[in-house]
């Protein structure tokens, strides 16, 4: 080994504590945990708590899958005692609080990796930014990525990202970066992590491709198929690159891990909330009976809400967020919303060409998109 690889061995951090007992934070704790950190897990409920402590289980969001051990608690103040490093990974609607309530127990010096995948209603900021306003000066990065949680958590060969702004990296060597030590007190033989000092990109992507999967779902859940899931996720890449770049994250960051990666596995299966969720509208359920009738959180639902709002105060057009806010929150009707929506203005590929084409069809008297039978297609 030469000197200068020596020199980049990154010390992982000994005690993390993840906030959230969910399906992702208990995955992520487990991902910590195979990899030999000495992890706490903080939830709301003492059940949960007892029976990770005692069981090694989280039967109601990860069943059937046995956890390393782990120390489970629901007081805060025990859970971020000591710890070197700080995961949050609660519902992006829950963000602001929970980082105010961290807050009086967290060292300022301890990095804090946000794991929720969403931008918040009413002002628009992304995760890092709610974070920043109720934080004590904690560097603030982000984990995301393709990664189910209970793939994750049963060591299915898995890859993230690990985004933390380069001005937390300017004053140190790379490999004392916060992103760095976190990355490696993650990895794994099973748990890849790759580094990332756009954090921005990093959020965009994760908050955008949940609404794009509802929309994949709601015309999967119609009758269509894989012409129309992979034209949506070509599309719904150009939106995530468009929003990125106006808040300043680069557009190749969304080709990666975080953009495109999570987008298709999100499009791609029902496992996921977001798609699910719009198979079911698709096919016709009303959503107080999706999932059952369960409460389930399907972040795309929520952030279609701020993301609109944020395209509305660039000036970004982003078609297919808008369409799905529309169908979601105005009671736009899901098969004459898809219809106009492929019927716009031919344009170019890529954008950077500026052309719009009056569409050949827009007068047409058959609607524009077929009625399926469903047993066929
Ligand atoms: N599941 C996945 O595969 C992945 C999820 N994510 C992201 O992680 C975030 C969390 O999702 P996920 O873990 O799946 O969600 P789950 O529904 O599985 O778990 C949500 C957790 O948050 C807790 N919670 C909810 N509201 C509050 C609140 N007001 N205060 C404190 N705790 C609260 C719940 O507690 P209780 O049980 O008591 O209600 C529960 O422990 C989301 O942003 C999601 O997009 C990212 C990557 C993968
Ligand atoms: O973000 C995820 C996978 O990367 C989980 O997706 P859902 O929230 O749609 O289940």
């Amino acid at each position: 080994m030469t000197e200068q690889n020596r020199a980049s061995v990154a010390h992982p951090y000994r005690s993390v504590t993840v906030i959230g007992a969910g399906s992702w934070g208990t995955a992520l704790a487990a991902v910590l945990a195979r990899a030999g950190r000495s992890v706490t897990i903080w939830g709301r409920n003492e059940d949960a708590a007892h029976e990770i402590n005692t069981h090694c289980r989280n039967s109601k969001y990860l069943p059937d899958i046995d956890l390393p051990p782990m120390r489970a608690t629901t007081d805060l103040a025990d859970a971020l005692k000591g710890a070197e490093a700080v995961l949050v990974v609660t519902p992006s609607r829950t963000l602001r609080d929970m980082c105010a309530r961290i807050a009086p127990h967290v060292d300022p010096a301890a990095p804090v990796a946000l794991c929720a995948k969403g931008i918040e209603t009413g002002t628009g900021l992304l995760m890092s930014e709610v974070a920043a306003e109720e934080l004590r000066g904690n560097p603030i990065g982000a984990i995301s990525g393709p990664t189910f949680a209970a793939e994750t958590a049963m060591a299915h060969p898995t890859a993230a990202t690990v985004a933390f702004p380069f001005t937390y990296h300017d004053r140190l060597a790379p490999h004392e970066s916060p992103a760095a030590r976190l990355a490696v007190s993650l990895g794994s033989a099973t748990f890849r992590p790759y580094l990332s000092d756009d954090l921005t990109g990093v959020e965009i992507g994760g908050a955008v491709k949940n609404v794009i999967a509802i929309a994949c779902g709601m015309m999967m859940g119609a009758g269509f198929a894989e012409n129309t899931r992979a034209a949506l996720i070509s599309m719904g890449i150009e939106e995530m690159k468009a929003l990125a770049e106006a808040l300043g994250g680069r557009r190749e960051t969304v080709t990666g891990l975080t953009g495109t990666g999570d987008l298709t596995l999100t499009c791609s299966s029902t496992t996921s909330r977001n798609m699910s969720l719009g198979m079911q509208l698709g096919q016709g359920i009303a959503r107080d009976k999706c999932f059952d009738g369960r409460p389930v959180v399907v972040e795309g639902e929520v952030n279609a809400v701020s993301i609109v709002q944020l395209a509305d105060r660039i000036g970004l057009p982003m078609p297919i967020c808008r369409v799905v806010h529309a169908i979601l929150h105005d009671g736009a009707d899901l098969r004459g919303t898809f219809a106009d929506f492929w019927s716009r203005p031919i344009q170019a590929e890529p954008r950077a060409m500026e052309i719009s084409l009056d569409h050949p069809f827009g007068t047409a008297a058959e609607p524009a998109l077929p009625e399926l039978d469903k047993d066929i297609a």
